[in-house]
């Protein structure tokens, strides 16, 4: 369970003091699909920031299973809107690289390397490089090699924020399914509010100037989620709920 308790977060800026994020609370249960949605400046990268343990809040804590975050942990599997994989090593080689630094065996490497390449649909290019793969493909790479490791979260920050309207919608699909069989604590950041709705049991709508949660909505839509659930009435009606929350918002002078 990851818990976030009072989390205040300001920076120094121009001689003042600039407030991030003013006081969020959230729990988000095991295995959970919670994403967040909120306009540009709201925090989202630096709550996200500071579940990976790349930031610390200036109060209040942020917990996993009870314990304090104190850094970034294997524990933890981040995936950034830029495909950070190594240009020279193929997809395998890519995916194996966290099980390598752990320690793990070549044998159980490539098993491992194997399933999660499989699972996101990319057998057939195990043995190629980055550079022939599409932006879709490269971010495919990017959450198998999140997986390969075997976190029990995955920390998402705008993923398919780079691709294509067609790619984005597919890779959401191949998310959900990768999800489904291998199920995490997923914290997805999007601008996208369908994309919001579509994966998530949970969409966290946040607001800025001080960055803060104004409105937890459940999807209580059923999985497996299909392209028939998008155009169904009551996705339409919760995608204008969280819409209305995300653009209609008061914002201070
Ligand atoms: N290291 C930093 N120093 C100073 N200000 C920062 C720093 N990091 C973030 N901020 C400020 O904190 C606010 C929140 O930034 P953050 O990147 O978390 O927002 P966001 O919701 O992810 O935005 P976007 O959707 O545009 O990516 C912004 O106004 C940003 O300028």
């Amino acid at each position: 369970m990851i818990t976030i308790d009072r989390i205040h977060k300001s920076f120094p800026l121009k001689g003042e003091t600039f407030t991030a994020l003013g006081d969020v609370s959230l729990e988000l249960a095991d295995n959970e699909f919670v994403t967040i949605v909120g306009p540009s400046g709201c925090g989202k990268t630096t709550l996200m920031n500071i579940l990976a343990g790349l930031e610390t809040p200036t109060s209040g804590r942020a917990l996993l299973d009870g314990k304090a975050i104190n850094g970034p942990g294997p524990d933890r599997g981040v995936i950034f809107q830029q495909y950070a994989l190594f240009p020279w090593l193929t997809v395998r080689k890519n995916v194996e690289f966290g099980l390598r630094t752990k320690g793990v065996g070549r044998e159980e490497r490539r098993r491992i390397a194997e399933h999660f390449i499989e699972l996101v649909g990319l057998t057939q290019f195990a043995d190629a490089l980055p550079k022939m793969l599409s932006g879709g493909m490269k971010q495919r790479v990017a959450i198998a090699r999140a997986y390969a490791v075997n976190p029990s979260i995955l920390l998402m920050d705008e993923p398919f924020g780079a691709v294509d309207a067609l790619t984005r919608v597919r890779l959401q699909d191949q998310l959900l399914d990768t999800w489904s069989q291998e199920k995490r604590t997923v914290v997805f950041i999007t601008h996208d509010v369908d994309e919001a709705v579509f994966l998530a049991n949970r969409v966290v709508v946040m607001a800025a100037r001080p960055g803060r949660v104004v409105e937890v909505i459940d999807v209580d839509l059923p999985y497996p989620r299909n392209d028939e659930l998008r155009l169904s009435p009551a996705f339409t009606a919760l995608r204008n709920r969280v819409w209305n929350a995300v653009y209609h918002q008061e914002t201070p002078a």
